[in-house]
């Protein structure tokens, strides 16, 4: 579970979260929407403390992320929107191994894990490819790929479909979808709702820092209008 209780943060003297709580599940799929600027990606990046609260905290699986940073990184996996800052490896399969790597499993394992991840990313047998002559949206979808084959028990992903074509989109989409039913939560930061609203459990809607809507999808509808998000 992730839990933010009364989480303020403000860059230099703004104030980008308000007091705000929150508490997902395991297995739950949270669409997070909101305008450029209300505080989505400040948000996700508290979930594994790449941020920490000015005031409040933030917990996963009922410890403070500050108190073990390790143990909120194997919980929560992250992807980002510029995929390009997250690669540490020459090649695709280096770079997907390199979390279970740290995570010491045993090398048949990782060979696994490292081959699912490229199957639910559409790349299957990509493994050798180097990831400087891959497309931005292939680019994407390894740093997806990277996040799925540490299994972690939440997925937190910012605009992860920048970029990406159609069926590149559906079969992350499709992956994210089966993710939920097999435990693992989704957290999806999107302005592209296409495909998205009905997957979710649940829609936080933001604006400025705060959150004005938590309800189910076929309640949400109306509220997303009013923070400046396309719906389809
Ligand atoms: N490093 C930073 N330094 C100063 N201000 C920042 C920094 N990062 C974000 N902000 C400000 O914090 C506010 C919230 O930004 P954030 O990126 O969390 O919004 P967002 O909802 O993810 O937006 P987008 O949809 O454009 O990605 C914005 O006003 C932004 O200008």
């Amino acid at each position: 579970m992730i839990e933010f209780r009364s989480v303020s943060y403000a860059f230099e003297d703004v104030p980008v979260l308000s007091d705000l709580s929150l508490s997902i599940d395991d297995g739950e799929f949270v669409v997070l929407a909101g305008a450029n600027g209300s505080g989505k990606t400040t948000l996700l990046r508290h979930c594994n403390g790449l941020l920490s609260p000015d005031e409040g905290s933030v917990l996963v699986d009922g410890r403070p992320v500050e108190a073990d940073l390790i143990a909120a990184r194997s919980s929560v996996g992250m992807v980002f929107q510029h995929p390009r800052d997250q690669f540490v490896a020459a090649t695709v399969g280096a770079d997907i191994a390199f979390g279970p790597e740290n995570l010491g499993l045993p090398r048949e394992e990782i060979d696994r894990r490292v081959a699912v991840a490229l199957e639910a990313v559409n790349m299957g047998g990509r493994g050798d490819d180097r990831i400087a002559t891959l497309s931005g949206g292939e680019q994407a979808r390894i740093a997806i790929a990277g996040a799925l084959a540490m299994e972690p028990t939440h997925l937190v992903l910012d605009e992860p479909f920048t970029g990406l074509d159609d069926p590149a989109r559906r079969s992350v989409l499709d992956r994210l979808e089966s993710l939920s039913p097999e435990g693992t939560g989704v957290v999806l930061a999107t302005h592209d709702l296409r495909d998205v609203l009905e997957m979710a459990d649940r829609v936080i809607a933001m604006r400025d820092g705060r959150i004005v809507a938590d309800e189910p999808p076929e309640r949400a509808r109306d509220g997303l209008a009013d923070v400046a998000v396309r719906v389809p």
